[in-house]
């Protein structure tokens, strides 16, 4: 058994992949939490069978990876082989084209790995909308070519609260009725919004132009990918929601050598 771990910014989220995907469904099991509730996983992680080889994704910093080894092996011993994921020249067929490799987010290039485990041989736009955004190129040859970073959707609207005196945190979004809102919280949500799909379009332009008449695909992934969605505007080319797209990439990895 396989236990993949993701800790991002702001959750952790784990999957164990299960043997027969056909049949079950791609995990058998998967969760996620808050940073802050790490310690909550010991309770979910107990009752799983214990993995030979565990996989873990960490862009939360070395704090957050200390406290998930001694998490680990608290519920597991120290049976279980621990790969700390990490980016690489290359990997499972996708070659990194940042300038410096070991320098790419391991998230982005996992997920970059699972994008293109789902479609390979097509050029890919990678948009992962997390506590940050980052939109990434995928070429139909199996390169990470290098995106974009900004602050995710959640990260944008709080910078906001934090940063003025009159606009509020913003807890839930609820649909919009139109672009230009006639009341606070949603200008802010309207704004927020317009700003991650206004990058995500005007990569895939810019994409569009420099390689016309070549056929990509945008994936969406990461916990603000749902609420986005809806307001994106891409013409012709598909967009595919992809839920646990970094998990799907180590699951990928861990299956061709390191
Ligand atoms: N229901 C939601 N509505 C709006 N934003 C959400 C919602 N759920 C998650 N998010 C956004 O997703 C982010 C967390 O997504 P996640 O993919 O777990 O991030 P990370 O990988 O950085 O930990 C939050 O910062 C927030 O912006
Ligand atoms: C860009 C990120 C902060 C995204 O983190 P997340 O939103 O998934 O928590 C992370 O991939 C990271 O720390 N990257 C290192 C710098 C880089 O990719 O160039
Ligand atoms: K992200």
């Amino acid at each position: 058994m396989m236990l993949l771990i993701d800790a991002g910014n702001t959750r952790i989220k784990w999957a164990v992949p299960s043997d027969h995907p056909q049949r079950e469904g791609r995990w058998r099991q998967q969760g996620a939490v808050a940073r802050g509730e790490l310690q909550s996983l010991a309770q979910a992680w107990a009752a799983l069978d214990r993995p030979q080889r565990i996989c873990v994704s960490n862009v939360a910093g070395p704090a957050l990876r200390e406290s998930l080894q001694q998490l680990l092996q608290q519920v597991f011993g120290s049976g279980p082989v621990i790969e700390w994921f990490a980016s690489t020249l290359e990997r499972a067929g996708l070659r990194n084209g940042y300038r410096d490799p070991a320098r790419l987010g391991c998230d982005r290039f996992a997920a970059a790995i699972g994008a293109r485990a789902l479609y390979p041989d097509e050029e890919l736009l990678v948009a992962t909308c997390g506590t940050a955004t980052t939109i990434d190129v995928v070429s139909a040859q199996g390169v990470f070519e290098g995106g974009m970073i900004l602050p995710g959707f959640g990260t944008m609207a709080t910078s906001l609260a934090l940063n003025t005196a009159q606009l509020p945190q913003i807890d839930e979004v609820t649909p919009l009725a139109g672009i230009f809102a006639d009341n606070t919280v949603e200008a802010i949500v309207s704004g927020c919004i317009a700003a991650q799909v206004g990058a995500i379009e005007h990569a895939l332009a810019a994409r569009e132009r420099a390689h016309p008449h070549t056929a990509r695909r945008c994936l969406l992934a990461g916990g603000a990918g749902l609420v986005l969605a809806p307001y994106l505007v891409l013409g012709e080319t598909p967009l595919e929601k992809v839920d646990n797209l970094v998990l799907i990439g180590l699951h990928t990895a861990m299956n061709h050598a390191g």
